[in-house]
């Protein structure tokens, strides 16, 4: 029976393989939108073919090597056990999974939803950005353009002030501090931008991260959890400026300033990834340790946990900003 109701969860997307052709094929069409590196083509495709992909393939192949999980990368294992999870959830809506770049392919996803009546569109990404949401709203677009789909389609901008949201961090914050005790500050690191996009593009990403702060900081506070909690930008890459204050930077000044636990909550990731198993759980925690500081504790993403498929569930059911496409 074909359901009335889609649900369409799209996150960025990943290798495919830790091959170098994989990697090299992922970053390619990653870094090609100009969503995401905005640099004039003329310039930036012979910097990527050049310079950037010869150097960043084999460094970043032998990072995925030690995070790859059952025969997959993490970003997509988790994606793919949370719409497991979440289908049942919601009986009356067909559920499914899409990135942004790679596999499970958009074009795909929704052809497969075609029959629906009504489908939502949910990037997995709780703070608009216009390199990563916009993103997913053109590719969508283009999709359904060039290939002449006839859908009826809405999607939800962010939910970075959703109640169920906030509520799940919390949770989240306070499951950790249970296990491991309260640290002397808690930091919540978000992937960075460049702050030209801020400028140029009335993108609104940042404040949509300074108020999921404010909102678990509240939130926390009200609870009883006393203790300073801080935020920062991670995985800046290239040159240029990117918002800062910068995770490692605020990592080793805490250490150096005498904070000898500290615990990392990365907001904005969906699913943890190479951005948060390797970058922020192994080379800040070195960084943090390195410095002077004695405990390091990385909080879990809301992967597939019962937290993300409620969060989920409540999103879809109320939504915030719901726009038609
Ligand atoms: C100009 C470059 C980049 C911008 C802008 C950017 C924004 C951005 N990214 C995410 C979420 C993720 N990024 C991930 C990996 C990743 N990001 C960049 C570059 C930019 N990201 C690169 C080159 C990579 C690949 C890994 C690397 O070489 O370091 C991932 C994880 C993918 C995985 O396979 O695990 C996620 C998720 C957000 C939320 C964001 C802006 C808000
Ligand atoms: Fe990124
Ligand atoms: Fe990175």
């Amino acid at each position: 029976m074909n359901k009335k109701q889609g649900l369409l969860l799209v996150n960025l997307g990943t290798p495919s393989a830790v091959t170098p052709m994989a990697i090299r094929c992922y970053l390619t069409e990653f870094l090609l939108d100009r969503h995401v590196v905005d640099l004039p083509a003329f310039i930036w495709h012979p910097i990527l073919k050049y310079l950037v992909l010869p150097k960043r393939v084999p460094y970043i192949i032998n990072h995925y090597q030690k995070i790859w999980i059952e025969g997959e990368s993490p970003l997509l294992h988790y994606s793919k056990r949370l719409i497991n999870q979440l289908q049942p959830a919601l009986p009356d809506m067909q559920c499914e999974l899409a990135m942004t770049y790679g596999e499970p392919n958009l074009l795909s996803a929704l052809n497969n939803l075609t029959s629906c009546e009504k489908i939502t569109l949910l990037p997995l990404f709780p703070q608009y950005s216009t390199t990563t949401t916009q993103a997913v709203l053109a590719k969508v677009k283009q999709l359904i353009a060039d290939n002449n789909i006839k859908i009826n389609l809405s999607y939800i901008r962010d939910y970075a002030d959703h109640p169920s949201y906030i509520d799940a961090l919390y949770w989240q914050v306070q499951q950790a501090f249970s296990t491991q005790g309260q640290p002397d500050v808690l930091l919540l690191s978000y992937h960075g931008i460049p702050q030209r996009y801020i400028d140029k593009r009335q993108d609104d990403y940042v404040q949509r991260c300074q108020l999921t702060t404010k909102l678990l900081a509240n939130k926390c506070h009200a609870n009883g959890i006393d203790l300073p909690i801080i935020m920062a930008y991670q995985s800046k890459f290239g040159k240029g400026k990117w918002v800062e204050p910068n995770t490692s930077d605020i990592l080793a000044k805490l250490a150096k300033t005498g904070t000898e636990h500290v615990q990392v909550i990365c907001p904005g990731f969906t699913a943890d990834c190479i951005e948060t198993i390797y970058e922020i759980d192994e080379q800040n925690r070195e960084i943090f340790l390195n410095a002077g500081g004695k405990q390091f504790y990385y909080i879990p993403a809301l992967n597939d946990t019962p937290l993300q498929v409620k969060l989920i569930k409540n999103i879809v059911e109320k939504p915030p900003f719901l726009k038609k496409f």
